[in-house]
């Protein structure tokens, strides 16, 4: 099978490793790099290395496209032009499929190939093959999990170097697992896409990224925010999760102080932690690397290689329509600010001081992220956490 990349960053490199240097017993040695798409002051005169996508898509040798450019455009228009002309498609590129879920999957259908996005969604994680999977016998009423290998590392590192959050985001950074504006990780977008994603799979619905989803990152933790919570046993890791009640959804993403020794609290480096709750499998885990160049590569090599044993994926029509509700998932949060109006911001919920934090308990999600919302603006150094419960 012909395969064209779009895109020689940390990704597109990967593919392009794995597939030439597939050992020829296996699956992968089937697979073969016809062309790169590259930027035109990279193209040589070569055919492989090249800038004319019509090139691309007017070649019928090329049977599939991978794009790992990222971002919007032009990965969105260059996914329809590939599905148009009859190439199967797989992308890691989770901000575009989050927003264009169902226009890519519709297309897909209409030119009879398929679109695959494992890789979009906990990097190596064979995540989406398992929601499907799951849902060919049960319904899947929630899931949780770490969904971010860029923070989850700057979580990690702090809690056991102390380094500073600037010089560890760096390493990220360097070793691949940042988004190209690393605030996409850090304050909770990427995570957002990611969740995104998993709702219209695992609930049949579509929801998109927007305001209206509570999301509140890492970008405020300090040092000693991580050693308060840790003398209390608690591990502060940066969760997204989703519950389905009825016609109802929660979808938060937060930081949450995971119990130490809890499957959560152990997650360490770039790992991820993926977990759905199905009627009649229960509890079912998946861990490993959620981002980098080879573990992010070899999920889209998997998505190639089903695409060339035709394995079908779960006809996806995305009939339901779910109403976002945060105001059942109650919970107890802690607060570091140094806003001294903050006790008074938020005294329907009576908070209680506690060295310098404040405790807030039997507050719903959403009026906790409505009332962060307004205390950054008078403290744009607060932070906050909710002790888990339920989750680990
Ligand atoms: N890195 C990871 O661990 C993971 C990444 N992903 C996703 O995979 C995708 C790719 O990520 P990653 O490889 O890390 O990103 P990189 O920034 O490393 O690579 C993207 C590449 O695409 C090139 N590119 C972008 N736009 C164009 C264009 N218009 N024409 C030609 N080339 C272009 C860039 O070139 P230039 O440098 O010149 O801009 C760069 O070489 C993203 O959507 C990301 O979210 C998913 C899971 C994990
Ligand atoms: N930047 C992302 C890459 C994978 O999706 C992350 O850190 O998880």
């Amino acid at each position: 099978m012909n395969i064209a990349i779009l895109g020689l960053g940390t990704v597109g490199t990967g593919v392009a490793k794995i597939v030439e240097g597939a050992d020829a017993m296996t699956k992968a040695a089937d697979l073969h790099v016809s062309h790169v798409f590259v930027r035109p002051e990279k193209a040589d005169a070569s055919k492989r290395l090249t800038s004319d996508y019509d090139a691309i898509l007017n070649d019928d040798d090329v049977d599939a496209v991978v794009e790992v450019l990222g971002g919007i455009e032009p990965a969105h228009s260059m996914i329809l032009d590939a599905l148009r002309h009859q190439k199967h498609v797989v992308t890691a590129n989770k901000a575009v499929v989050a927003r264009y879920m169902e226009e890519f999957v519709q297309t897909a259908k209409d030119n009879v190939v398929q679109f695959r996005f494992e890789a979009s969604v906990a990097g190596g994680i064979p995540w989406i093959t398992n929601l499907e999977r799951t849902l060919r016998i049960d319904s899947i009423n929630s899931f949780h999990g770490i969904f971010n290998g860029t923070s989850n590392f700057i979580l990690d590192q702090m809690t056991k170097t102390g380094a500073s959050f600037d010089s560890i985001l760096k390493q990220a950074q360097d070793l691949g697992y940042a988004e190209a504006d690393p605030s996409a990780d850090i304050d909770g977008y990427d995570i957002e896409n990611k969740l995104c994603i998993s709702l219209d799979i695992a609930y049949d619905t579509l929801v998109h990224p927007g305001d209206n989803l509570p999301k509140f990152g890492i970008r405020t933790i300090q040092a000693q925010d991580i050693d308060f919570f840790k003398q209390q046993g608690w591990v502060v890791k940066l969760i997204g999760r989703s519950v389905r009640h009825g016609d109802h959804f929660s979808y938060v993403i937060e930081p949450m102080l995971c119990r130490a020794g809890s499957i959560e609290a152990s997650i360490s480096d770039n790992f991820n932690y993926a977990s759905l709750h199905g009627d009649s499998i229960g509890e079912l885990g998946f861990m490993g690397q959620g981002a980098g160049m080879l573990p992010t590569a070899h999920a889209v090599v998997q998505d190639l290689l089903d695409v060339k044993c035709s394995n079908e994926h779960l006809d996806r029509c995305f009939g339901k329509t779910l109403q976002l509700d945060n105001r059942s998932d109650e919970g107890t949060y802690w607060v570091r600010t140094s806003a001294a109006q903050f006790k008074e911001l938020a005294k329907a919920w009576h908070p209680v001081e506690h060295d310098g934090y404040f405790k807030v308990e039997d507050i719903d999600a959403q009026s906790m992220h409505d009332l962060m919302k307004e205390l950054l603006l008078i403290d744009a150094n607060a932070f906050m956490a909710r002790e888990s419960g339920g989750v680990d």
